[in-house]
């Protein structure tokens, strides 16, 4: 794959998403209700970034807005140095729920990401018969959807996500609705999948655990109108430990964030 890229998420990295200056409002009892406010961000080639606010501060409007799904009302969105603002099509999305074609096999759902990155139906068979093996779902390869648990679903469709030709991935708190323990499995497998494909991720969740132990970099927004609180850059090494949860220096930043979200949530 050649989106697929080995860099190290240094400063120096390409910008693969960037949005500056983003607005939108919603009317609502005919009167505007200010959601995002003057929204800037960045994402450099292969580094993961999170973001992280309280409920209904505008995170989802945001990857609306990124996908083009609808229009800001100010600012700008560029995706690989182009201006792609209102435009479809430039990202590969995972959200909450896999969103599998419930017709199609494991396998051919695969595929069809391939196919829509430009391969042929055969040599895209061909690769998703692999990285099903690769990241241990062979034996369920001929199975529809809704006969594998959501841990497994969420791998099918991280993967899809993963194999789509785009520059940025855009996972929606894609673990919120598996229990504990399957979703501390999905962490560490996604880590270790993210790691070996280093793609340029933004990243959503309500777990301040979770970005630490996923991201480079975390925005933490105000509640609504959303406005980025702080810029944190997460010093762990790479490729990240399972118990990096244990470090001092985990449980300082997890205080920092919790005491940002608490000061926002007060106001
Ligand atoms: N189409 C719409 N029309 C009117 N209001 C909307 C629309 N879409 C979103 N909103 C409002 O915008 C705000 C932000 O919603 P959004 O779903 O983006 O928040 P969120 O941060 O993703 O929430 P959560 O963390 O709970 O998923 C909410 O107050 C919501 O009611």
């Amino acid at each position: 794959m050649s989106d697929c890229i080995s860099l190290s998420a240094g400063g120096s990295a390409q910008v693969k998403l960037e949005l500056t200056g983003i607005g939108k409002s919603y009317v609502r009892d005919k009167r505007p209700h200010l959601v995002l406010d003057g929204i800037s961000l960045h994402v450099r080639e292969g580094e993961f970034v999170t973001l992280i606010g309280p409920s209904g501060s505008g995170k989802s409007t945001l990857f609306r807005l990124i996908g083009g799904v609808e229009r800001p009302d100010a600012g700008t969105i560029r995706i690989g140095g182009r201006d792609t603002t209102g435009e479809r099509g430039h990202i590969s999305y995972m959200p909450q729920q896999a969103s599998l074609f419930p017709w199609l096999s494991v396998a051919a759902n695969v595929a069809s990401a391939l196919t829509t990155a430009g391969l042929g139906a055969q040599e895209a068979a061909a690769l998703a018969a692999q990285w099903l093996e690769r990241i241990g779902l062979a034996d369920v390869a001929g199975e529809y959807p809704h006969v594998l648990s959501g841990g497994m679903q969420q791998r099918v469709s991280f993967l899809r996500a993963l194999l789509m030709p785009r520059d940025v991935m855009c996972l929606d708190e894609p673990f919120a609705a598996l229990d504990a323990l399957t979703r501390a499995d999905m962490q560490a497998w996604l880590l270790r999948l993210w790691e070996e494909q280093r793609r340029s991720v933004l990243f959503v969740t309500h777990s301040i655990e979770e970005a630490l132990t996923l991201s480079d970099r975390i925005y933490v927004l105000s509640r609504a109108p959303a406005r980025v609180l702080r810029e944190i850059k997460v010093p762990f090494e790479r490729p990240r430990r399972a118990d990096v949860w244990k470090e001092p220096a985990f449980v300082r930043l997890k205080e920092e964030v919790l005491e940002l979200l608490r000061s926002t949530a007060a106001r």
